[in-house]
């Protein structure tokens, strides 16, 4: 039974999370919203459902994968507490709310609100902590501000993100207009004199019930701060806090064998595969563009097209990909929306063309050519960007994803069963953040597929 529940704020989050879980001896399953917990009715409710539960009975931890990141407020909130809800049935008793390692969020939310609410469901009372930084992916927080491979986060190409751009790196005064509760720093030096003094620092009377930034640069100081709020019921951060936990797959005197808890693919070599690509960020745009260069058949979304005629624009996006197919399997067919920082339209709601926001239409696009291509023989899916994952794994009806292979920090691939034209097909996923990943990930990643 699983006693460690996560909530992530998108997908891509979700598998970043549980692959660090994975890695630190925790047996882990990510189910697709709090749905995916209730347990069948007594009898069975079908194969899926049923796999399913039996999965998050024999997990040690469960992260539920919500599209809360940039939803209304209240969607989010009502989510995320339904989540909660759904992990304590499930026998969870701590809780780490994962959200991006670059504080992804708008003054309204939805780190703060989502945290606050939390923290009432639980009845805690005393200080939380707030730790974005992720050591391994370059994210480090030194006196409450927020590093991208040692540039402030307000510097980074993160100021240009299509739904929440960061134009500010301290992470402060970034939630502090988002929540109720007071928000403090304790600082690195804190840290570097260990759990023993973090934690006496975090229990000072003057942080109860505040929310606390805390700094971080390395693994070590990660550790350090997983030490001090061991008996915290819930922790706030990216992935990287994860890497202080042990999992009872880890024991006392080895490190952890991740290879116990990882799942086997689900696909096999020479499966016909596919990369989807929504995502904005300057890490996919140097990886689209290196695909390319290397070979693979790509096609960009033509927003015109998809405006004027949305099915048929659909229909030649999975045409050109199966056409790939049938030429060669070695080279998986990449269907992108963003090449260069100029295919980004800005205008949002009534103001876009047709009044129809080119967000929304390339992740409704790109979910449809998924399904579309599932159906017609896709086993392994690279996608890229939290948004669009979730609207890829939404529309492919996938309920869990069993963690597998790792392919880098925070990307991994995760075997699943998709219900797509009635039919059942067991496909591998990989969820890529928009940031993450080598530059060659979208050739490379397939070597790692068994
Ligand atoms: N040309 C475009 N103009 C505006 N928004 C776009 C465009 N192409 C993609 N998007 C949207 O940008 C968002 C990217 O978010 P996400 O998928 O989380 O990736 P990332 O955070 O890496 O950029 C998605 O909602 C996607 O639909
Ligand atoms: O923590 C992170 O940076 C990632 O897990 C993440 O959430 C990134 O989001 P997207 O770039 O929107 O995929």
């Amino acid at each position: 039974m699983p006693t460690l529940g996560a909530i992530a704020d998108d997908f891509t989050g979700a598998t970043d999370l549980a692959t660090t879980l994975v890695a630190r001896g925790f047996r882990t399953v990510v189910t697709v919203g709090p749905a995916s917990l209730v347990p069948p009715p007594a009898g069975g409710g079908g194969g899926e459902e049923d796999a399913v539960a039996r999965g998050v009975l024999d997990a040690d931890a469960v992260v539920v994968a919500l599209k809360s990141r940039s939803a209304p407020v209240e969607e989010a909130v009502g989510d995320s507490l339904a989540a909660l809800e759904g992990l304590r049935a499930a026998g969870c008793t701590r809780f780490y709310f994962k959200y991006c390692s670059t504080f992804d969020s708008t003054p309204q939310g939805n780190i703060g609100p989502v945290t606050d609410v939390l923290l009432d469901a639980l009845g805690a009372t005393g200080p939380t902590v707030v730790v974005p930084s992720f050591p391994a992916t370059g994210r480090t927080v030194a006196d409450g501000l927020l590093y991208v491979h040692g540039e402030p986060l307000e510097l980074s190409p993160m100021r240009h993100h299509p739904l929440t751009p960061m134009r500010d790196s301290d992470v402060v005064r970034l939630l502090s207009p988002q929540t109720r509760r007071p928000v403090a720093l304790v600082a690195l030096g804190k840290v570097r004199e260990g759990a023993a003094a973090l934690r006496d620092a975090l229990n000072a009377p003057e942080l109860s019930g505040s929310l606390v930034v805390v700094d971080a640069v390395t693994e070590e100081d990660l550790g350090t701060i997983a030490a001090a709020t061991a008996d915290h019921p819930l922790v706030t951060g990216a992935a990287g806090l994860a890497v202080g936990l042990r999992g009872p797959r880890a024991t006392a005197a080895a490190a952890p064998d991740p290879d116990t808890a990882r799942a086997p693919a689900a696909s096999r070599p020479g499966d016909p595969a596919l990369v989807l690509s929504g995502s904005a960020s300057s890490a996919t745009r140097a990886q689209v563009a290196h695909a390319r260069d290397a070979g693979l058949p790509s096609r960009k979304l033509d927003l015109d097209a998809l405006r004027a005629d949305f099915e048929a624009a659909v229909e030649d996006l999975v045409a050109f990909a199966r056409s790939c197919w049938e030429e060669s399997t070695d080279r998986p067919p990449l269907l992108y929306a963003v090449g260069d920082p100029a295919d980004l339209e800005t205008g949002d709601g009534d103001a876009a063309p047709g009044g129809v926001p080119a967000s929304a239409l390339v992740e409704k696009a790109l979910a449809a050519c998924a399904k579309r291509l599932v159906a017609a023989g896709a086993r392994r899916v690279l996608v890229a960007g939290g948004e669009t994952s979730g609207a890829v794994v939404t529309a492919l009806a996938v309920r869990a994803l069993a963690i597998g292979a790792p392919i880098a920090p925070g990307v991994t691939w995760a075997s699943a069963r998709s219900r797509v034209d009635g039919r059942e097909h067991e496909v591998d996923l990989a969820l890529k953040s928009g940031n993450f990943g080598s530059t060659d990930i979208f050739t490379e990643a397939w070597s790692t597929l068994a």
